[in-house]
């Protein structure tokens, strides 16, 4: 083996026994030591801390379309690793998996992707790609699922995860809260009369042969009765599902993020999701730029690539013409909605 290990690698066969037996140890040292840290990123759910036993298959199902946010793109996951890359697997091979600290719970098409993207630049942020649906379609499968999905992280760093729908989900709030009562929550929220178009633009990419958005708005065209039961008129009663959330979390444990500021002015809008999940603020103006193809803010260098990255086509889309009259009678129809949604939270959003 060691003759072997001496052609392989060239070494001086006029080296001294001794010194040549000294470089062969430390090879092996060497080579022992790349094995270690190799496993360690998936192999360490053995050590420290007992990992949970696995129930069922860790990957959530993706979300049915039109029904829930999306997953994100391929494109998305590659440019921004999960704690599953090797890399970051290495790095972070002795860390621990924990249960989030901290979730995004909505709301759909309110620009939930961005923001957490935007978070994963932060060294003390760690997060799943996918949304793990676990608090609305997984909640069965057991906590010890759920934290088998979340990356490792070490002392100090904090465990997120987004998944837009558990905002209209009945259940999670007491879900959550059984969770940790601690757990810190933030909201997207974004114009409900632009967030419904968004939606609808959304299930209209899946499903080309759907009825118009005019269409499907009103229980009855003539009367201007709005279908409250069609889930993209239904997400934007942001109130009514707050109201839900507020039995079981105090409002100062939920953060209101601006869609529409989160475009405008990305910088200032992490800066205060960085200061309430009482991170240091390390994201600035510096880390984005707006890439006018886009039309989007989009950062100079994603988490693990030294390359600009926007999100990805599904994040972005052109909006089909809509009636402005039935535009006028969905803001019609919400303005009272907001203006609760503005006194219960303390902030005016500008949407009327
Ligand atoms: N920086 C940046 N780049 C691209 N898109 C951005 C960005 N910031 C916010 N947005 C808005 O995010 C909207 C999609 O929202 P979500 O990510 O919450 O969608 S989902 O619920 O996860 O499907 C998406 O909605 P649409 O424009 O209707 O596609 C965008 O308007």
């Amino acid at each position: 083996m060691g003759q072997r290990l001496n052609r392989c690698l060239d070494v001086p066969v006029a080296l001294p026994p001794l010194r040549r037996r000294l470089l062969l140890l430390f090879i092996m040292l060497f080579l022992w030591l790349y094995m270690f840290y190799s496993c360690a990123g998936s192999c360490a759910g053995t050590r420290g801390s007992p990992a949970p036993p696995r129930a069922a298959p860790p990957l959530p199902q993706l979300p049915a379309p039109g029904e829930a946010g999306e997953e994100s793109s391929l494109e998305e996951q590659r440019a921004a690793p999960d704690a599953a890359s090797p890399i970051s697997s290495f790095f972070n091979g002795s860390g621990t998996k924990r249960l989030p600290q901290a979730i995004i719970i909505g709301v759909k098409k309110g620009g939930t992707r961005a923001l957490l993207e935007f978070l994963r630049v932060h060294p003390d942020v760690r997060a799943v790609g996918a949304e793990p649906h676990f608090f609305d379609r997984n909640y069965e499968r057991g906590l010890a699922w759920y934290r088998d999905l979340m990356p490792r992280t070490l002392e100090g760093q904090i465990t997120m995860e987004k998944t837009p729908s558990y905002f209209v989900t009945k259940e999670a709030p007491a879900r959550i809260s059984s969770m940790s009562k601690g757990t810190k929550l933030i909201v997207v929220v974004r114009d409900p009369v632009t967030r419904a178009i968004s939606d609808y633009t959304q299930t209209l990419s899946k499903k080309p042969d759907i009825p118009t958005f005019e269409s499907l708005t009103f229980k009855n065209r003539t009367t201007g009765l709005i279908d409250t039961s069609w889930s993209a008129i239904q997400i934007g009663i942001y109130a009514k599902h707050l109201e839900n959330w507020l039995l079981y979390f105090p409002i100062g444990q939920i953060l209101f993020v601006s869609g529409e500021r989160l475009i405008s002015d990305p910088a200032g809008e992490l800066g205060r999701v960085q200061d309430f999940l009482g991170l240091k603020r390390i994201i600035t103006d510096k880390h984005f730029y707006f890439n006018k193809t886009k039309g989007f803010p989009c950062l100079k260098k994603a988490e693990g690539s030294s390359k600009p990255h926007c999100l990805g086509k599904t994040k972005g889309r052109t909006h089909p013409d809509i009636d402005q009259e039935v535009v006028q009678r969905l803001r019609d129809f919400y303005r009272p909605f907001n203006m609760k949604f503005y006194q219960m939270t303390g902030q005016d959003f500008g949407w009327d």
